[in-house]
């Protein structure tokens, strides 16, 4: 039997070279490979692209659009790490635990796009209240996203590995102060809002790992913490990689990087003692469940492996 094959652009880039990793060991598959000389030349990518059955895009939006511009072949197909086309019609979502059809919707299309770091932590906790009911659309949220650099890419990468001057290089700093950030756009459409919500993101000077949280006023929802959680508790049921803890269990003190490596996805409610306020919070590895863990995933759903 023939292995598919796999190409992934950008493949010496952060979420590029983790997928290689992970797929490494497989034999099933066969993983195509680029001349490093000429991994920017278009035509040396279209060959690839066009041989390939299933290309991962590991690249910055505008090169990403061009990859989709570079394939022809109509049995090719595309999965996308940029935010390039999240919010596109003619692309699925590739959060698979979005709703119980979504896993079917990846394994029929031609073109998947995968949600951001932070937008995967948000969507994971926003989405089911929002289908549920329990969150109105039009309710004001702030969601705060704290990451490690690797979110930043291989310029960030670079700068804190060999002490290259960034404006994004140190211990801890916030960013996206003009409340504009990339990942809204993918936030609502996904996690259920028409009111844009206020996200502040901050980066610091660990390498991966990430918590999303999102403090909420319970008196104007008319919602216990109990009520988000057991919400959120069904919706997750029996998934693999999203994994909602007891409240009783919660840690007292959460700590970004404990997932590193895995594709895991944890999500939390905590409730505060007045019983009028509580914090959702979602933790991943932002190279993991956010980048290339995810493309795994939904590389595997495409192939009909899972
Ligand atoms: N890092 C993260 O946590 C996450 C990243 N993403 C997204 O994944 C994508 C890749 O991000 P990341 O891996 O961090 O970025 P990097 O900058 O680390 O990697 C991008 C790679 O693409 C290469 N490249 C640039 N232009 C071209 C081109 N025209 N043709 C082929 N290759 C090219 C770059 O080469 P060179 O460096 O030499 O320019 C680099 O190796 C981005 O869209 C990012 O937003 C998604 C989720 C999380
Ligand atoms: C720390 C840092 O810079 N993080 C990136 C997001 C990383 C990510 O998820 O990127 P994509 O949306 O492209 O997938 C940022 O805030 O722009």
């Amino acid at each position: 039997m023939t292995k598919p094959k796999i190409f992934i652009d950008g493949e010496a880039g952060t979420t590029g070279l983790q997928i290689r990793q992970r797929l490494s060991g497989r034999s099933d598959l066969e993983l195509l490979s680029i001349d490093p000389a000429r991994r920017k030349d278009p035509a040396a990518r279209a060959e690839l692209l066009n041989a390939a059955d299933i290309s991962i895009l590991c690249l910055h939006d505008d090169a990403a659009r061009e990859a989709v511009q570079l394939t022809t072949n109509p049995t090719s197909r595309l999965l996308d790490a940029s935010t390039a086309h999240r919010v596109n019609p003619e692309w699925v979502f590739g959060f698979p635990e979005l709703s119980a059809e979504q896993p079917e919707k990846i394994r029929q299309a031609r073109y998947v796009a995968n949600p951001g770091c932070y937008s995967t932590g948000a969507i994971a906790l926003l989405a089911p209240l929002t289908q549920a009911g329990l969150l109105p659309t039009d309710f004001p949220v702030h969601i705060q996203g704290y990451s490690g650099y690797t979110g930043g890419g291989r310029a960030l990468v670079e700068a804190h590995e060999k002490g290259e001057d960034h404006p994004m290089r140190g211990a801890f700093l916030s960013y996206g102060l003009g409340l504009a950030h990339k990942h809204l756009p993918e936030t609502m459409r996904y996690g259920g809002l028409t009111r844009t919500p206020i996200f502040t993101p901050n980066v610091g000077g660990w390498a991966q790992g990430m918590t999303v949280t999102i403090p909420l006023h319970l008196r104007e929802l008319g919602v216990s913490a109990e009520g988000l959680h057991a919400t959120l508790k069904a919706h997750y049921a029996g998934q693999e990689y999203v994994k909602v803890f007891e409240m009783a269990e919660n840690p007292e003190i959460l700590d970004p990087q404990t997932l590193n490596g895995t594709n895991n996805l944890e999500l939390f409610v905590y409730p505060a003692a007045d019983g009028e306020r509580a914090l959702l919070a979602a933790r991943l590895d932002n190279l993991g469940k956010g980048a290339s863990g995810a493309a795994v995933q939904n590389l595997e759903l495409m192939l009909g492996l899972s």
